[in-house]
């Protein structure tokens, strides 16, 4: 053998192990996704309301998620939150695999991972009970601990969320924000890693909207709570710093947020940009009104620069090109 062929297959050998040694996909993530499929077949239908999903999410985020109505929020909603398992592809929240799951460990993921608001009041609060009452029965459910640290740290989260007031009261008695505010606390019962809320706003004016979005704020500065929060409402989606655009299934583009201060006038201002998602296998979504103004379908030409990847229409059709 030649001295090059020898430094070649070390070169190799020495590839593939790097290659082996590389962390996992979202290895450090608390949830990650990976190209999610959920299937529904009703009738001989089938419906794929997710294509090969990719999502990392790291621990003490607050982020949105948006997307038209039918692109698949909520089926990875019910997925993260335990009540839906996925068709294909991998899915893990705080080291738990949501498609390797018994019955018992679900039933443990539900009660002390993931903590649930959704959009409809009714769903979130038994209405028999009432705002302390609803607080204690998740820790109660888990057993463990006395009466008196749980009804502490029922009074504690009413406080936390601004409604210590509604302490007493039964659902019935209170605001739609208040309900929403006491859904929050009885979502972090039971100290959740994650917090999930599908349209938690939905059914509230914008102003009682703030008050509830503020809620979610608090849980996530002082508890440090992971949030993520499926949302139509705009006021949301702009006071998130990573707001992710669900489009056919998929993840499509994200929106990230930071604050820039002046270095002459100390001012500080809000600086968005939008980014489209690069996946593993490096398909990347063009955004519709971008491939259709250049009347892109089908194949594009890529050229790859120094600092840039450039993508181009199809070469036009040459003048005069012979008819068959
Ligand atoms: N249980 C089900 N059986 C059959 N099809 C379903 C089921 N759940 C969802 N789908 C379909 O999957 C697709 C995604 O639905 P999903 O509810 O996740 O969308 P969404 O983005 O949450 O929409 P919306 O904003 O209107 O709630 C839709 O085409 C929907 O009709």
């Amino acid at each position: 053998m030649t001295s090059s062929t020898e430094t070649t297959l070390a070169e190799l050998e020495q590839r593939a192990a790097a290659r082996r040694d590389r962390p996992s996909y979202g290895h450090d993530a608390l949830i990650a996704c990976d190209r999610l499929v959920r299937i529904f077949s009703t009738d001989g239908v089938e419906v794929q309301a997710l294509q090969g999903l990719d999502l990392l999410v790291t621990e003490g985020e607050l982020m949105a998620l948006v997307g038209a109505s039918g692109s698949g929020k909520s089926t990875l909603m019910n997925i993260l939150a335990g009540l839906d398992v996925p068709t294909a592809g991998s899915a893990k929240v705080a080291g738990c695999d949501l498609l390797a799951m018994g019955q018992k460990e679900r039933l443990r993921y539900r009660r002390d991972v993931v903590g649930f608001v959704w959009q409809q009041t009714s769903r979130n609060l038994l209405s028999y009970l009432t705002a302390a009452q609803n607080i204690t029965l998740p820790m109660q459910l888990r057993g463990g601990g006395r009466n008196r640290e749980r009804a502490a740290r029922a009074e504690a989260l009413l406080e936390m969320l601004d409604v210590a007031d509604c302490r007493d009261r039964r659902p019935a008695q209170m605001s739609g924000g208040q309900q929403q505010r006491v859904a929050i606390a009885v979502a972090l019962a039971n100290n959740p890693s994650v917090l999930l809320a599908d349209e938690p706003t939905g059914e509230l004016d914008s102003a009682t909207g703030e008050q509830v979005f503020a809620a979610f704020r608090r849980a996530n500065e002082e508890l440090g709570t992971t949030i993520v929060i499926v949302t139509h409402d705009q006021a949301v989606a702009d006071e998130v710093r990573r707001t992710v655009a669900i489009r056919d299934g998929r993840t499509s583009s994200e929106v990230l947020r930071r604050t820039e201060v002046d270095a002459a006038t100390g001012k500080e201002s809000q600086v968005a940009r939008e980014y489209a998602m690069l996946d593993r296998a490096g398909r990347l979504q063009l955004p519709a009104e971008y491939t259709e103004a250049l009347g892109m379908e089908h194949r594009v030409v890529l050229e790859l620069e120094q600092d840039h990847i450039g993508v181009w229409p199809d070469a036009p059709k040459e003048q005069g090109a012979s008819k068959e």
